[in-house]
């Protein structure tokens, strides 16, 4: 016969040793599911890490060039003369502006600067050697990989359109390398509109320019004016654009970037003009192509836009990368230095 008091004692212990491996489980299944969470939680920027990358900027270096003088020196000339100079001097430009034409930039200003200085009679300051520059990235280097939301802030004038332009290729770097896997599209600039022409035949146009053939663009249309909302008050994809808002223009040019999946969006402050039910589609849409394999540069000065699309934030000021982490941490640094 076992001993009541030993069978008790034996059956204690049963139980202890039953609580302790159900103790055991329940926090290995705590750990897991903690693992669960903070994996989600870092969801693509830890992926990413196993990524591809899709834009490597190294030690990169932008510099902005200006041409025209500092101003007019200080002359004995009377206004007469000073009138004369600014006439002859005029004509060489016409001169030269014929023969330029199709150049951007010339020396002296354009046609405004012209009448400026024949309004006030002041000559135009001669060229100073070299001319005025404006060193508006300073040595910044990251990586972005595929599947990557990275928002760009900073206060103005820190370099971010600069950095986006130079990503894109339209600022040739002063000094460093940037690698791009893929087509970088620089929203705006390669849906570029005409306002002559109406919304739909822009949305064609557009799309034949980021490389559509002419079936998928018209395919593409309707769902195009659809997203962008410009019908929600009567008929103005069929108007000329001229007849559209800022907001409008902002939103059919974004409609009409978003509808290609891209390996590298950029979005400088395009976002900005929409109204509120727009960004929050527009957000969504930026989520999906992010899904959909890309890397997609925000740059805005919306902190909740930021943090409702990025996983990752760069913080530019003075065109040196001052942070580069991920949203929360990097906005709370930046909203402590704005406040401060
Ligand atoms: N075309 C230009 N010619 C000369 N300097 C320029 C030109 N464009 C920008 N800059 C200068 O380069 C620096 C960076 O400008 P950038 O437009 O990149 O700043 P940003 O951070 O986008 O500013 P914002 O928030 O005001 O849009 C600034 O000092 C600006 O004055």
């Amino acid at each position: 016969m076992t001993d009541v008091s030993e069978q008790a004692q034996q059956d204690r212990q049963a139980q202890q040793d039953r609580q302790a491996q159900q103790d055991r489980q329940a926090q290995q299944d705590r750990q897991a599911q903690q693992a669960g969470h903070a994996a989600e939680r870092s969801g693509q920027a830890e992926a990413a890490q196993d990524r591809t990358p899709t834009v490597i900027v190294d030690n990169l270096h932008v510099v902005y060039r200006l041409r025209a003088g500092a101003g007019p020196g200080k002359g004995g000339k009377g206004k007469a003369a000073r009138r004369e100079q600014a006439a002859a001097q005029e004509q060489q430009e016409s001169a030269q502006e014929r023969q330029d034409t199709g150049r951007g930039e010339r020396r002296g200003g354009g046609r405004a600067s012209r009448a400026l200085r024949r309004l006030t009679g002041k000559p135009a300051a001669p060229d100073t050697k070299g001319g005025r520059k404006v060193h508006a990235i300073k040595g910044v280097s990251f990586t972005a990989y595929r599947g990557e939301a990275i928002g760009v802030i900073g206060s103005n004038g820190s370099g971010k359109s600069t950095i986006l332009r130079a990503i894109a290729g339209l600022m040739p770097p002063e000094a460093g390398r940037v690698y791009t896997d893929g087509q970088p599209s620089l929203l705006g600039v390669n849906a570029a509109l005409m306002n002559d022409l109406s919304g739909e035949r822009n949305v064609i146009l557009g799309c034949l320019a980021m490389g559509m053939t002419p079936q998928e663009a018209y395919a593409k249309r309707a769902a195009i004016i659809d997203f962008s909302g410009i019908n929600e008050k009567g008929d103005f994809s069929s108007l000329p654009m001229r007849a559209y808002s800022s907001g409008m223009a902002a939103r059919l040019r974004f409609a009409i970037a978003s509808a290609k999946n891209h390996d590298v969006l950029m979005i400088d402050e395009a976002l900005a003009t929409g109204d509120r039910k727009f960004r929050r589609r527009s957000e969504e849409r930026i989520r999906e192509l992010r899904g959909e394999a890309g890397t997609v540069f925000l740059v805005s000065h919306s902190n909740k836009s930021i943090r409702d699309t990025c996983d990752r934030v760069l913080w530019l000021e003075t065109g040196s990368l001052v942070m580069d982490g991920p949203t929360e941490e990097v906005l709370e640094a930046y909203e402590e230095f704005m406040n401060a």
